[in-house]
């Protein structure tokens, strides 16, 4: 579970520059959730992730991953039970590395897995987590990682951070880089991770379909707040125009209410 409590982030605080980001946000998310997270650019989204996986510290408010307060935890502590993939296909990887090597260093994060070593024992596993991605990777295990296609390395950065064995998986527009054939792969993926290793998941897209065909929850973000909070048959009754016009609803109403708020103090006065 991840519970947000009251959570801003102002960047340049106290400098005429100050610029909130994320407004006062409360936010539960409970474990086995898969929450899909749109919004305009600049909404906020990525913040959330830094403030969640903790590469951002709050200016003000809390956050809990389970029952245990890390709003104070650095980033490498709060590693242990969170995955974070990027857009950028090459950044969860290292290029230079074989493919097992990155598959090895990534079972020894958090010190869950009992062995130390790239042993027999583990490369036959690692030979039969690469079957299920059918990209025939596994007859390339002793290649370097920049030799493979950006949509196998998303693939592989997905396995590899199921091996890490967190609870809850950050997902930052991870397909966005793809091409459409790709992303179909890599998000059937992490559809079948999430469910088979009951990930807690936040996917940021930009992609409306997505965010309305995956996932059992859907937020969207706007100016640091969210907006909208839809789960359940109300999600499943989604379409794009719908959602477009909830959105110009919600902000029609706020605008209409600030008119109403400023003209009410002149009505009052004539
Ligand atoms: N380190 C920083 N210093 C100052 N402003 C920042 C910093 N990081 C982000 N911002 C600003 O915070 C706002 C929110 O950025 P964020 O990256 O969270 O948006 P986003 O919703 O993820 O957008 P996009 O969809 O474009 O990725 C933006 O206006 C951005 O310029």
């Amino acid at each position: 579970m991840i519970r947000l409590q009251n959570l801003r982030c102002t960047f340049h605080a106290g400098t005429p520059n100050a610029k909130t980001v994320i407004r006062d946000l409360d936010l539960t998310v409970q474990a086995g959730e898969f929450v899909t997270i749109i919004g305009s650019n600049g909404a906020g989204k990525t913040t959330l992730f830094n403030l969640i996986s903790g590469s951002l510290m709050p200016t003000a408010g809390k956050v809990y991953i389970g029952d245990e307060d890390v709003t104070a935890h650095p980033e490498h502590k709060r590693a242990r039970y969170l995955g974070r993939i990027f857009q950028d296909p090459l950044v969860g990887t290292a290029s230079n590395m074989t493919l097992e090597d990155n598959m090895m260093i990534t079972c020894k994060k958090g010190f869950k897995w009992p062995v130390i070593s790239l042993n027999r024992k583990m490369r036959a596993y690692f030979c039969e987590q690469l079957i299920h991605l059918k990209m025939g990777l596994e007859s390339r295990m002793k290649e370097n990682v920049s030799s493979l296609s950006g949509g196998q390395r998303q693939a592989l950065t997905l396995l590899m951070m199921v091996l890490s064995r967190p609870d809850i998986a950050l997902l930052d527009e991870h397909t966005a880089a793809l091409d459409p054939r790709n992303a179909a792969i890599v998000m059937d993926l992490t559809t079948r991770f999430i469910r088979e290793h009951r990930l807690t998941t936040l996917m940021i897209t930009h992609n409306m379909n997505h965010a309305i065909t995956y996932g059992s929850r859907l937020l969207m973000m706007d100016a640091g707040e969210i907006i909208i909070d839809v789960s359940g048959e109300e999600k499943k009754k989604l379409t794009v125009p719908r959602l477009l016009g909830m959105f110009a609803d919600i902000r029609r109403q706020e605008f209409e209410n600030d008119e109403v708020l400023l003209a009410g103090g002149r009505k009052t006065e004539g």
